[in-house]
C-alpha cells in the first residue's frame, strides 16, 4: 500500500545514527543541507521528470535534454543559486548533456591553460553561458596518444593568425561531447607549427558556430557521430565529428599559459612543465573518482533495498520465505560493493584535496608534486571506474530478472556509466602511467631522492633495487604485470585513505564503528580476492588467508542489520535513483505492475502488426499473404 514503509522493520534494526552518517557521506553539515535541499527541489519539479526517457526516440531524447538544460539554467537564475548549488542541481538532474563538458572541461581548460588576459576575456562569457564550449582533443585516429594528434595549427606571421586544419581523415575530431549539435566554441588541441617547426600539441579556442543563427562557421564540417551503447541516456549527448578546412583564428586564441607564440613568430616555452597542457584531464579525472562513488552507491542502494524486499525459498511451515539479503552468497557479492562505495567516497575527498594542493603549488611554480598528482588521479580514476562499472553490473545481477527492466534503473545507470572506463583516459593506458611512475621511483631507490607521500612505503622494498636495471629494458615486456602492480598501489591508496578517515573525529552514535566494519570488509575482500599474490609472495600464510575469510563472514553478519540504514545514508530521492526496485518504501511489486501498463506497447490490446503478420500465420494464409 502507498504510504506504508515496507522496509520499516529493516530501518528499526539500525545500530547507528543515520542522520549523522548522512553528513559523513555528504562531507559536511553544509554540504548535506545543500544536497538535501537541491535534490528535493529537482525531485519535486515536473520539469525534471525522467521516468519517460526509455520511450523517447533519439531526437526526442536529445531535444528533451536541451529543454531540461535550458530549464535548469532558468531555475539557477530565477532562484539565484550559488555555483555550488548550481553544480548540485546539474548533478541531480542526472542527464548526460553538453553542460557536463561545458562546466566540466571547457571552463577548467581555460582556467588551467589560459593566461590571465585570456581568462578575463573568455570565462565571463562561459559562466553566463553566452558561449557553449566543448573539449575537442580526441580524433578519429588518436585518443590515448595525445602527441599523435594530427590536427595542425600553423602560425601565419603575415596575418598574426593560426591556421587550423584537418589534413587527413583520421585527424577529424571525433567524440567530443557537445560538439555535434550544440557547442559554439571548442578548446581544440592541435599540433603547433611555427616557422616550419613542429612544437607539440597545444590548445586553441576556436569558434565553431555563429552566435546569431548557430550555423557552422566557414571551413567547419561538424555533426554527430551517431548512436552509442545501449538505448541509454548518453544518447542525449551529441558527441561530435569536426573537420577544419584552413580555419583562421587570431594568435591570442592559443592558450598561452604554458607556451607562447610571439607576433614575430617566436615559440617560447615558459618554465612550466609541458604536461600542464594536460591539466584539464587531471582535473576531470579527480572529479570522476567522486562520481564513481556516486554511481556505485546508487546501484548498491537499489540492490540492497531490493535484496531486503525480495523473498525466495526457505519458508518454514508456511511462514514467509527468506529475504535474499540473508543469504551468505548475496552478502558476499553485495557488501563488498557497499564498502567500496564508502571507500571511493573518502579517497575521492582526499584526491580533491590533493588536486587543490597541487593547483595551489602550480600557482607558485612549485611542480614538485605534479608527477604524484598525475599518478594518483590517473590510477584512482582507472581503479574506481573499473570497479564501479563491474559493480553496477553485479548489482543488476543481484536483482535477478527484475534488474533487467528499465524501471529498475540499473540498465541505464550501466549504459551511462561504463564509458567512464574509457573517456578521460583509457583505464589500462592510465595504469601504465602509474606503472611508469612506480618504476621511476624504484630506479631512484638508494639515491638521495627518497620516496615520499603515497610512495613512501617503497623505501621498504629494497629488494626491488637489484632488479631495477632490468626494469627499464623490460617495461614493455612486463607491462601486464606492472599494470597489476599499479592496481595494487592504487588499492593500497584507497585502504590507507579509508583508515586515515577513521582517524578523524566522526560524530554520531555508532557511525565510526560502522565505517570501521566497512573499511575492514573493503580491505579483507581485497586480501581474499588477491590471496594468490599474498600467498605466493609470502606476505600471508594459508592460515592468515583462512582467518581473513572467517572474519569476512563475521563482518557481513555485522553489516546485515545496518545495510538498509547504510544506503539510506546516501540520502537519494526516489527521483534521483530512478528505480522501482530501489524505492524508499520498498513497495516494489505494485509499482512494477503499474509501470508495466504504461509502456506504449500496452496502448492497444491487439498489437499493431497483428492483422498484417500474425493473423495470416495463425490462419495458415501465409502462402498467399505478401510478406
Ligand atoms: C555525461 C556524464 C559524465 C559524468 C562524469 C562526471 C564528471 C566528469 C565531468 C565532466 C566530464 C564529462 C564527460 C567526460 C567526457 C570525456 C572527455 C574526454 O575523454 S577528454 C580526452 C581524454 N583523453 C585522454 O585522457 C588521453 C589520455 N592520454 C594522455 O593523457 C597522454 O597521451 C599520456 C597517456 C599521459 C601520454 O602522454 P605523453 O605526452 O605521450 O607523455 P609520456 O607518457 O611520454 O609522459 C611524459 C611525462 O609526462 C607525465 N604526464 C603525462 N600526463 C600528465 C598529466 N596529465 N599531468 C602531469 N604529468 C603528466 C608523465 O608521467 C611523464 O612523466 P615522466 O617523464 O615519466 O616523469
Ligand atoms: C562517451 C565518451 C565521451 C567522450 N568525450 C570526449 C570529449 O568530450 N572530448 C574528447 O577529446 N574525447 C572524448 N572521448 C574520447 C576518449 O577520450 C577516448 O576514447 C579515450 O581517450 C580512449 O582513446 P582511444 O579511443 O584512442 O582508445 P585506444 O587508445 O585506441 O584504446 C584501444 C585499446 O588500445 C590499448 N592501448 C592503447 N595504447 C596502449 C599502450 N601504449 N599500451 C598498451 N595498450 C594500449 C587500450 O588499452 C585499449 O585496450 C569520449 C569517449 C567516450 C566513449
Amino acid at each position: 500500500m502507498e504510504g506504508v514503509d515496507h522496509l520499516a522493520h529493516e530501518r528499526n534494526k539500525s545500530e547507528f545514527d543515520v542522520d549523522a552518517m548522512k553528513i559523513v557521506w555528504a562531507g559536511s553539515p553544509h554540504a548535506f543541507v545543500v544536497s538535501d535541499r537541491i535534490s528535493k527541489l529537482v525531485a519535486s519539479d515536473p520539469g525534471f521528470r525522467k521516468d519517460n526517457r526509455s520511450t523517447l526516440s533519439r531526437k526526442e531524447l536529445f531535444k528533451n535534454t536541451l529543454r531540461k538544460a535550458a530549464y535548469a539554467w532558468k531555475t539557477i537564475i530565477d532562484l539565484h543559486l550559488s555555483e555550488e548549488e548550481a553544480a548540485k542541481l546539474r548533478f541531480y538532474v542526472d542527464e548526460p548533456a553538453f553542460t557536463d563538458v561545458h562546466w566540466g572541461m571547457f571552463i577548467p581548460a581555460i582556467k588551467g591553460q589560459g593566461t590571465e588576459e585570456q581568462q578575463q576575456k573568455w570565462l565571463p562569457l562561459a559562466y553566463k553561458m553566452q558561449i557553449i564550449g566543448c573539449y575537442a582533443q580526441t580524433e578519429l585516429g588518436h585518443g590515448s596518444n595525445v602527441q599523435g594528434l594530427e590536427t595542425t595549427a600553423t602560425f601565419d606571421p603575415q596575418t598574426d593568425e593560426f591556421i587550423i586544419h584537418s589534413p587527413t581523415l583520421t585527424s577529424s575530431k571525433w567524440w567530443p561531447g557537445g560538439l555535434g549539435k550544440v557547442a559554439t566554441h571548442a578548446i581544440a588541441y592541435a599540433l603547433l607549427i611555427v616557422g616550419g617547426r613542429e612544437q607539440g600539441v597545444h590548445g586553441f579556442i576556436v569558434q565553431l558556430r555563429s552566435l546569431e543563427d548557430h550555423s557552422p562557421l566557414p571551413g567547419m564540417t561538424v555533426g554527430d557521430i551517431g548512436m552509442k551503447f545501449g538505448n541509454g541516456a548518453y544518447n542525449a549527448m551529441d558527441n561530435g565529428v569536426l573537420r577544419f578546412d584552413h580555419v583562421r583564428i587570431p594568435r591570442n586564441q592559443m592558450l598561452m599559459r604554458v607556451s607562447q607564440v610571439t607576433c614575430e613568430g617566436k615559440y617560447k616555452q615558459s618554465d612550466v612543465p609541458r604536461q600542464l597542457v594536460y591539466g584539464a584531464m587531471l582535473y576531470v579525472r579527480q572529479t570522476i573518482v567522486a562520481d564513481a562513488s556516486c554511481a556505485l552507491s546508487r546501484a548498491v542502494c537499489i540492490a540492497t533495498r531490493y535484496s531486503a524486499v525480495r523473498r525466495q525459498f526457505g519458508s518454514q511451515n508456511g511462514g514467509p520465505e527468506t529475504q535474499v539479503i540473508d543469504y551468505k552468497t548475496q552478502q558476499s557479492r553485495l557488501f563488498p560493493l557497499l564498502a567500496s562505495a564508502y571507500a571511493f567516497r573518502f579517497v575521492g575527498e582526499w584526491l580533491k584535496w590533493l588536486y587543490a594542493d597541487v593547483t595551489q603549488r602550480l600557482q607558485a611554480n612549485d611542480f614538485s608534486t605534479l608527477p604524484e598528482a598525475h599518478a594518483c588521479t590517473a590510477g584512482l580514476k582507472s581503479l574506481t571506474t573499473t570497479a564501479t562499472a563491474d559493480g553496477i553490473e553485479e548489482c543488476r545481477k543481484l536483482c535477478g530478472g527484475h534488474g533487467y527492466l528499465c524501471s529498475s534503473g540499473l540498465p541505464e545507470l550501466f549504459a551511462v556509466y561504463v564509458p567512464a572506463c574509457t573517456y578521460e583516459g583509457e583505464n589500462t593506458v592510465l595504469l601504465l602511467q602509474v606503472a611508469r611512475f612506480l618504476m621511476k621511483t624504484v630506479s631512484q631507490l638508494g639515491s638521495s631522492k627518497k620516496p615520499v607521500g603515497t610512495i613512501a612505503y617503497m623505501t621498504r622494498v629494497e629488494h626491488l633495487m637489484q632488479c631495477r636495471c632490468g626494469v627499464q629494458r623490460g617495461f614493455a615486456e612486463l607491462s601486464a604485470d606492472l599494470v597489476e602492480a599499479a592496481v595494487a598501489h592504487c588499492q593500497l591508496l584507497v585502504v590507507s585513505k579509508f583508515i586515515e578517515k577513521l582517524q578523524q573525529e566522526i560524530p554520531g552514535k555508532g557511525v565510526k564503528q560502522q565505517l570501521e566494519v566497512l573499511c575492514n570488509i573493503y580491505a579483507l575482500f581485497l586480501l581474499h580476492k588477491h590471496q594468490g599474490d599474498f600467498l605466493s609472495t609470502g606476505c600471508i600464510t594459508p592460515k592468515h588467508a583462512a582467518l581473513a575469510n572467517d572474519e569476512l563472514r563475521s563482518l557481513y553478519s555485522q553489516v546485515r542489520p545496518n545495510a538498509i540504514a547504510l544506503v539510506d545514508a546516501f540520502n537519494y530521492t526516489d527521483h534521483y535513483l530512478g528505480s522501482i526496485l530501489g524505492c524508499y518504501d520498498g513497495n516494489v511489486y505494485p509499482k512494477l505492475y503499474e509501470a508495466a501498463w504504461k509502456d506504449p506497447l500496452n496502448e492497444s490490446v491487439v498489437p499493431d502488426g497483428y492483422h498484417q503478420y500474425i493473423r495470416p500465420l495463425l490462419k495458415q494464409e501465409i502462402r498467399t499473404a505478401r510478406l
